[in-house]
């Protein structure tokens, strides 16, 4: 027999009202990422989640696209409640045996509560996070305080929730379509089976309200490491050639010759973003022997490097690179450079410095047989432990 088939269901078809903003929190960004992006990632990169199914809200599909790209996703109901069914009636003939239930809204989840859910998974049909009471907790009398409440054997409750699949869906049709229920473990036990309980975490904790965007901000940039990585790279003078330097064309009486467009600036840059994940250079990825590189444009280099730091979980922040040369003039250039850089990296312009200097007519630049380029790139990569 087979690993039993587990799949993550992650609940994104909400609008978010309590944030007060229009566009819905699943998508509004989070460390220059989509809330749902993290919550996705943290699913697709753990090694015992076989598939990953997104709950999207009716007319959501380009804020998913823009989002994801293209994933599997089902669109949701009116309720919480109602967008998991519709989840499990599209999973419900696919042989699924464990389902992961997890709030978009919760973006930071540790692996180890994946791993904790799952082990418990294999003692009882249900499992969910819990984390303890630590305040005094009141009922309270419209303005003035009531009762404390006993906090000993109260926990409050997190997600992703796990279950056996066929126990989850028969729980949900079994659960009256009028009554509504604020999570699905809480249907379970009204079904009869007992949820085990593991140990959540804080960084778990969901966005409701607008500040907890801040909060989660904190939270993620404390689980954030700051990178810096440098790249450099030469390229000889040749009539004939057309001058391509940051992705615009440069008027000039000869350009760079090279394997593929020769873009000097570009390939530093590749080198850099290479540089924060010590992913190698561009010559590993991009071989010069390879003839499917020859005249290639370098932003595709340069989107690749950016795609491996964002599979990676990592962020690009900022660019700054300095071009040697003594001709052309590269100040009537600069702002155009910098806007196509930002453009190839969607980078906000502000973020992407370009500088240049001659090199006192000394060296192969002085002589003005070649060009040079050197850039540093600044990225935040999660630290290792504990978010993946
Ligand atoms: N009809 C709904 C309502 C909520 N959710 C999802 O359930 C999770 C937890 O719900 P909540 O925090 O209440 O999100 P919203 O319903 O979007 O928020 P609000 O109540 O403030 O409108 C979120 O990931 C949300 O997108 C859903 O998939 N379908
Ligand atoms: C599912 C949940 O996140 C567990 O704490 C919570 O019940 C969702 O409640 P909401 O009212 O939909 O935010």
């Amino acid at each position: 027999m087979g690993h039993p088939t587990t799949v993550a269901l992650v609940v994104a078809a909400g609008n978010g009202t309590r944030t007060g903003a229009a566009l819905p929190k699943q998508f509004a960004s989070l460390g220059g990422r989509p809330v749902l992006a993290h919550s996705y990632r943290a699913f697709a990169s753990h090694p015992q989640i076989d598939r990953v199914l997104v709950v999207i809200g009716q007319g959501q599909q380009a804020l998913l696209a823009a989002a994801l790209g293209d994933v599997e996703c089902v669109v949701g109901g009116d309720t919480r409640r109602e967008s998991v069914l519709r989840g499990l009636e599209y999973l419900k003939n696919d042989g699924i045996s464990r389902v992961l239930v997890h709030d978009a809204a919760r973006p930071l989840l540790p692996h180890a509560v994946i791993d904790r859910l799952l082990a418990a998974l294999d003692e009882d049909v249900a499992a969910l996070p819990v984390l303890g009471v630590v305040d005094t907790i009141l009922s309270t009398r419209k303005t003035h305080a009531g009762d404390v409440v006993p906090r000993a054997g109260l926990a409050r409750v997190q997600t992703p929730q796990a279950f056996d699949f066929p126990t989850l869906f028969a729980a949900h049709q079994a659960w009256p379509a009028e009554r509504e229920a604020t999570d699905d473990a809480q249907m379970v036990r009204a079904a009869g089976s007992d949820v085990r309980l593991v140990e959540g975490d804080p960084m778990l904790e969901k966005i409701t309200v607008a500040n907890d965007f801040a909060t989660a901000e904190l939270r993620l940039n404390g689980a954030m490491q700051v990178r810096s990585a440098q790249g450099f790279d030469v390229h000889r003078f040749e009539t004939g050639q057309e001058l391509w330097l940051g992705g615009i064309l440069i008027p000039h009486d000869k350009g760079l010759s090279g394997h593929s467009d020769a873009d000097v600036a570009l390939h530093a840059i590749t080198d850099a973003l290479l540089g924060t994940i010590a992913a190698g250079d561009i010559g590993m990825h991009f071989p010069p022997s390879d003839p499917k590189w020859r005249g290639a444009a370098s932003a595709q280099f340069l989107r690749h490097a950016l795609s491996l730091l964002n599979d990676q979980g990592g962020v690009l922040d900022f660019v700054d690179v300095t071009v040697m040369c003594e001709a052309p003039k590269i100040g009537p250039h600069r702002d155009a450079i910098r806007a196509s850089i930002a453009e190839i990296l969607s980078l906000p312009i502000a973020s992407v410095s370009v500088k240049a200097t001659t090199t006192e007519r000394l060296g192969f630049t002085g002589r003005g047989e070649g060009m040079a380029a050197q850039a540093i790139a600044t990225v935040r990569v999660p630290v290792p432990a504990p978010l993946p």
